[in-house]
């Protein structure tokens, strides 16, 4: 099979969302996504929330499976009750996105989650987080930035050797990790900043936001992986 892959980004519901005359409901995706997609070599779909039993139907068209970042996840999805600092529930984008990573999972495509969506992903294994951490987002809305280090012999080290500095926005990261996932890199504190499955297929999650910044290697790594996948006839 040949031409572009295509690579779906989850995308989310805004209640009010205003642009030129109109102020009403939007799906909306920051454009950093496609864009990053795009420049990595693929193309993008947008995947506004959808009942879960469509999530295997969704992930069977694509070639690979982007989860963007966003709002807390509600505690209840890894057996936890709200810390007075997790922000409310959003019920219906918690659970289409675990349908589709569970989903991607299943169906053996590449997947990457950004920030909420990796966070997501280590939930969707088993995993747990941590509700509150300090020092990570400096102000509300103002992505800062601070370097992250691999873990040599992973995947994310594959994709980026060396200790960068990230774009970062958020205030929960990982506890304990989900099944079959490791940690690929790490914050200077301490925090995990990449997971990933460490048994067959490309998943990966990272904390910090690639669409904010001009680095396209981890999201050139699953336009590769989702290539590999479509010459085979797997996606
Ligand atoms: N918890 C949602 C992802 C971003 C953050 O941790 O603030």
């Amino acid at each position: 099979m040949t031409g572009r892959p295509l690579i779906g980004v989850s995308t989310y519901l805004e209640a009010g969302a205003r642009w030129g005359v109109w102020e009403l409901e939007a799906a909306l995706l920051p454009a950093g996504y496609p864009r990053l997609v795009q420049r990595a070599g693929a193309l993008a779909a947008m995947l506004p929330p959808d009942d879960p039993v469509h999530a295997a139907a969704a992930v069977a068209r694509l070639d690979g499976l982007v989860i963007a970042g966003g709002p807390d996840v509600e505690p209840v999805r890894y057996g936890a009750r709200p810390d007075p600092r997790t922000g409310p529930p959003s019920r219906a984008r918690d659970a289409w996105e675990l349908a589709l990573i569970e989903a991607a999972l299943t169906a053996g495509i590449p997947l990457l989650g950004i920030c909420r969506g990796m966070q997501l992903l280590n939930i969707a294994v088993g995993g747990t987080l941590v509700q509150h951490i300090d020092g990570h987002t400096k102000a509300p809305g103002a992505f800062g930035r601070h370097p992250v280090k691999p873990v040599p012999g992973t995947r994310y080290a594959d994709a980026v050797p060396e200790e960068t500095s990230v774009p970062t926005y958020h205030h929960q990261s990982v506890d304990r990790l989900g099944k079959g996932l490791v940690a690929s890199a790490h914050a200077a504190d301490g925090t995990v900043e990449a997971i990933e499955l460490a048994s067959a297929g490309w998943v990966l999650g990272i904390q910090w936001h690639p669409e904010m910044g001009e680095d396209v290697r981890v999201m050139r790594a699953l336009v590769r992986a989702a290539s590999a996948g479509r010459a085979q006839g797997l996606c």
